[in-house]
């Protein structure tokens, strides 16, 4: 009989697509969880072939396959949290929902991934509608960009005003806190958390470095292994960003279009 010493991880789950290029997608999140003190497991939606320049196809799984994945990781290794990424059909999500819920997972973070930075569409019409009637309710948080929060709340966003009302909407209608990232257009990197009627700002350093390709999915893996590891939101968002700073301020620099960021910085 083996008489060493056990030791114990908390667990992440990302429900995600595959980036062939590894910024983005199931492979960022795996390798921000690893980087991030957590043992991290995925059930694939879709592959996507794609690069720094775009996406080129988008293959996703079978429902039926999907929810296999679900009930494999559920049924021997339970989450402490769950992500969800890119899903690009309501069909697809109808099946996290049901499992998710059979399985009252909890701590799940929800990134509304709906346009590559690169600027494809990733996600169908009946997607969205999915998304904001059985992902969000679930939500521990939601993480939307400007554009997703502007699809999200309906409402136009022009201001750090805007952003204030656009996540409000948002919370109060799905009952999710919600933090509205910048980046995009407006307050580079600072993000709005509203949750519970109040909100308070994360301000970060603006880093300039164009290579942003993942930044989106490697932010709501880090939360939800923060979660995880018994963080409060407050704090799993505070040590996300700052994880995130690094990664973006190692000015990894590959491949022709937006880059990866550099997920494995603190690795000598
Ligand atoms: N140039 C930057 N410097 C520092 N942080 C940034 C920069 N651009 C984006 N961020 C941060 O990266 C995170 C992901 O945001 P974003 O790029 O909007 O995600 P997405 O990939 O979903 O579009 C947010 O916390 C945002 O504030
Ligand atoms: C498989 C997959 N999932 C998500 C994204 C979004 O990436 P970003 O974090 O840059 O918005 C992507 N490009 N590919």
């Amino acid at each position: 009989m083996y008489l060493g010493r056990h030791r114990r991880r908390k667990t992440v789950l990302t429900i995600a697509g595959s980036d062939s290029s590894g910024g983005a997608g199931i492979q960022a999140d795996l390798k921000t969880m690893l980087a991030n003190g957590v043992y991290g497991m995925s059930a694939i939606t879709a592959l996507t072939a794609q690069n720094t320049t775009g996406v080129s196809g988008i293959f996703p799984v079978t429902p039926e396959f999907l929810a296999m994945q679900i009930d494999s990781v559920f049924s021997d290794i339970r989450p402490d949290a769950v992500k969800i990424g890119m899903v690009s059909s309501g069909e697809l999500i109808r099946v996290i929902a049901e499992r998710l819920s059979y399985y009252k997972a909890e701590n799940i973070v929800v990134d509304p991934v709906m346009i590559s930075t690169s600027g494809s569409r990733l996600l169908d019409e009946d997607a969205v509608g999915a998304l904001k009637e059985l992902l969000l309710p679930m939500a521990a948080v939601a993480t939307p960009n400007i554009p997703e929060a502007e699809v999200l709340s309906g409402i136009c966003i022009r201001s750090s005003e805007d952003m204030v009302r656009a996540a409000e909407i948002i919370s109060r209608e799905y009952g999710c806190a919600v933090l509205c990232k910048g980046g995009h257009r407006l307050n580079d990197a600072n993000d709005l958390l509203y949750r519970d009627g109040g909100f308070c700002w994360f301000m970060g350093r603006r880093i300039d470095n164009p290579n942003t390709h993942g930044t989106g999915c490697t932010l709501s893996s880090a939360i939800a292994s923060g979660l995880a590891r018994g963080y409060s939101l407050e704090q799993a968002v505070e040590r996300a960003k700052e994880y995130l700073s690094g990664a973006l301020e190692a000015m990894l620099d590959l491949g022709s279009g937006s880059g990866p960021m550099d997920h494995g910085f603190q690795i000598p």
